[in-house]
């Protein structure tokens, strides 16, 4: 991991913070939710919830019996996070829908996924100027847009796609709609890190920790890793190193958004295996090694606590959580449902845990 050394570096054993939030996370449905409702519920004050189910959540009726089944997977755990729901866009989604959205409590946010970038986004937008309409009324309502920025065109490498998607639809929907919050989720480029930093107010990008951890030499030099493969796809490690500098920078633009996505083991370890990395289980752990690398801990609670609820202007949570050096390893498996996942740094030594 690349480090960015500043002067003054001292060892921490025990950091305290503002309790953290998740702002992108996929817990899927059914019995995957009595894990991953377990994992993110150890120590994240709130969550917002990916909608990319089968079918998907595009309406605020499927969002609030959504949310019901997230709480029911949740009651029997010895504490709750709070789970904030978000609507999946269509090439049908109409303003009615958008503005129930707004005047609801639990629907936070809408998502764009383009048809075919993702997991599960097939029935995704296929015409992006289509959802100028929907755009509108959601800049109106001041619903917040959550954007997986990627073209899909056949002819454009897939390493290429998160910039292209800025170039030809982040660019124009930004200068058309100033006043709509927008965040660019998982972002993974100098590209996507530069636009959103000399972008308004209005703009802001969440970061994974594995696009902290890693860079494409990781997931393919001495063999290919199934499991580092997530879309947006890793980059060149030079885009890795900007992905750091913006999260550990104090940048309020830049906020903790796991993009935790479980796929059971054997639909990752197959001749075309899922996009998505696990990383519930020790996300808070994963950014405070990163953090700590680039001599950095001090920027942790920012990025982790503060600058996401005060982006969707919601009150920063009033607790705290202590992380102490401390050495464990991950499990080689978790349960999921009635099968397994592999999570990320699967039987690996971990050296800070959450008190
Ligand atoms: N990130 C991923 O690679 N996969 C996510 C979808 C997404 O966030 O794009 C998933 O739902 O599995
Ligand atoms: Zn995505
Ligand atoms: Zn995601």
């Amino acid at each position: 991991m690349p480090t960015f050394p500043r002067p003054g570096r001292t060892p921490v054993n025990e950091i305290t913070i503002t309790r953290p939030d998740d702002w992108h996370v996929h817990l899927r449905d059914g019995d995957a939710l009595a894990q991953t409702c377990a994992d993110m519920a150890r120590y994240f004050g709130r969550a917002i919830v990916m909608p990319n189910l089968t079918p998907p959540v595009t309406t605020v009726a499927l969002a609030a019996a959504y949310r019901e089944r997230i709480l029911a997977a949740m009651s029997a755990l010895p504490r709750q996070f709070e789970p904030l729901l978000t609507l999946y866009l269509t090439d049908q989604t109409d303003a009615a829908e958008i503005q129930l959205a707004a005047a609801s409590d639990y629907v936070h946010a809408v998502k764009l996924y383009p048809a075919g970038a993702t997991t599960n986004s097939e029935a995704g937008v296929a015409q992006l100027d289509g959802l100028y309409p929907v755009l509108a009324a959601m800049e109106e309502s001041d619903l917040p847009l959550l954007i997986h920025g990627e073209v899909t065109d056949h002819d454009i490498d897939i390493f290429d796609r998160e910039k292209t998607f800025i170039d030809r639809h982040l660019i124009p929907i930004a200068e058309r709609f100033p006043g709509l919050r927008i965040v660019f989720e998982h972002i993974t480029t100098r590209d996507a890190v530069e636009f959103v930093r000399d972008a308004g107010s209005n703009v802001a990008a969440t970061i994974t920790a594995h696009h902290l951890m890693f860079n494409r030499n990781d997931m393919l030099v001495g063999g290919i890793r199934p499991h580092y493969y997530c879309l947006p796809i890793l980059k060149r490690s030079t885009h890795q190193h900007a992905l750091i500098e913006a999260a550990t920078s104090g940048n309020s633009k830049f906020f903790l958004g796991t993009d935790s996505a479980p796929h059971a083991r054997h639909a990752k370890e197959s001749s075309c295996g899922c996009a998505g990395v696990y990383t519930a289980h020790a996300a808070i752990e994963f950014y405070a090694s990163v953090f700590e690398e680039c001599n950095a801990l001090d920027k942790l609670e920012g990025f982790a606590s503060h600058f996401g609820p005060d982006f969707y202007r919601l009150p920063r949570n009033t607790d705290t959580i202590t992380l102490r050096k401390q050495a464990w390893d991950v499990p080689a498996e978790i349960p999921l449902g009635n099968d397994h996942l592999k999570p990320l740094s699967a039987g690996e030594s971990m050296h800070w845990l959450v008190a």
